[in-house]
């Protein structure tokens, strides 16, 4: 709520830089108590630093991307050993499990077994590398369509306000949000439109027939799941944000956003209730303007408008 207020105080905004602010703020909270500020800023940056990194050529030299990673990540690591090592003595007499950190640190195996120390900083570091960006992406495509699409904004204004009422105004559990039908329609096509991961991995685990062709044993596979998503076959008009298209569960095997099967993503659920609550925030007190509603599309490395979605933000 902070992060929105702060929009409407600035008056204009890159979307795409501040959902990143707001998830990043959110993540820092949920998984290791972390409070915004100068810390949280300079953590943001390492971890920019480590996702530029992941897709780069592992040449480990100075000024090379990858090095720069090398180095963020153990910079990320030392600051989270410290978080820990301060929640052992902190929790040492209490039962606190306030937040990611203090789950994994408690949980164990069926044999009593606990995670080591670095496990826990390594699962912390990876979950934040998977939700964060993602997540922040299709808030960041939410606030671009409801712009173009101002039934769709008056609809999930109409849902929001209601509940808001009922609320006083302030926050909202996850039933109110289970209760959303149409903002939860919404959710999921920001994510749908935001093809946020073009492509999943997998491999061959025997040789696999489809379409008349072979795939060998061994093979590394690579489903272009983007490409289901923007398909008129399996969706009616696909380009166009239309959250009731959701009224119908998606054909099966066409609607692969958060992958598929044992590897589907562990945080689609958390992504999907981040994103209920921001455009909650967001439609009940908030109107904005693209500023640029023409501008072109970049691909890569993930899709967003060439201007980082600039906004003209101010309260209702
Ligand atoms: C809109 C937001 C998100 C999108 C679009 C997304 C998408 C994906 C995709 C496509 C995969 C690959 C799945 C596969 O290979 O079948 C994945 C994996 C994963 N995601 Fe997400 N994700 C999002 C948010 C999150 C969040 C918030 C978290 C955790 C906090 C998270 C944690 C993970 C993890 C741990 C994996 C690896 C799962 C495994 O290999 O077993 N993701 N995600």
């Amino acid at each position: 709520m902070a992060g929105l207020k702060s929009w409407a105080e600035k008056g204009r905004v890159l979307a795409y830089d501040e959902t990143q602010k707001i998830t990043f703020a959110n993540v820092g909270r949920l998984f290791a108590s972390l409070e915004p500020g100068p810390a949280l800023d300079a953590m943001d940056k390492l971890f920019e630093n480590l996702l530029n990194g992941i897709r780069a050529s592992p040449y480990n030299f100075p000024g090379t991307a990858y090095r720069c990673a090398v180095q963020s990540r153990k910079k990320l690591g030392a600051i989270f050993r410290a978080k820990l090592e301060e929640k052992k003595i902190h929790n040492r007499d209490s039962d606190a499990n306030d937040d990611l950190m203090d789950g994994l640190m408690k949980i164990k195996d069926e044999e009593g077994n606990r995670l080591s120390d670095d496990e826990v900083i390594d699962n912390i570091v990876s979950l934040i590398v998977a939700g964060y960006k993602s997540t922040a992406m299709a808030a960041m495509w939410a606030v671009y369509h409801l712009a173009k699409y101002p039934n769709v904004l008056k609809k999930l204004r109409e849902e929001n306000m209601a509940l808001s009422k009922e609320r006083n105004g302030g926050f909202i559990t996850s039933e109110d949000v289970a209760s959303l039908k149409y903002t939860n329609k919404a959710v999921e096509e920001s994510i749908r439109v935001a093809n946020i991961a073009a492509f999943v991995f997998r491999t061959a685990v025997r040789d696999v027939e489809y379409q008349g062709y072979i795939f060998p044993k061994g093979w590394t596979i690579v489903p272009w799941v983007r490409y289901m998503h923007t398909n008129p076959e399996h969706f009616d008009d696909p380009l166009t944000f239309n959250p009731d298209r959701w009224n119908e569960p998606a054909k099966p095997g066409t609607y692969l956003v958060f992958g598929g099967g044992s590897r589907i993503c562990a945080g689609n659920m958390l992504a999907r209730i981040q994103l209920a609550l921001f455009i909650h925030h967001l439609t009940v007190r908030y109107k904005w303007e693209l500023v640029n509603p023409d501008a072109p599309i970049i691909y890569l490395s993930h899709p967003r408008p060439s201007d980082k979605g600039e906004v003209i933000v101010s309260k209702i």
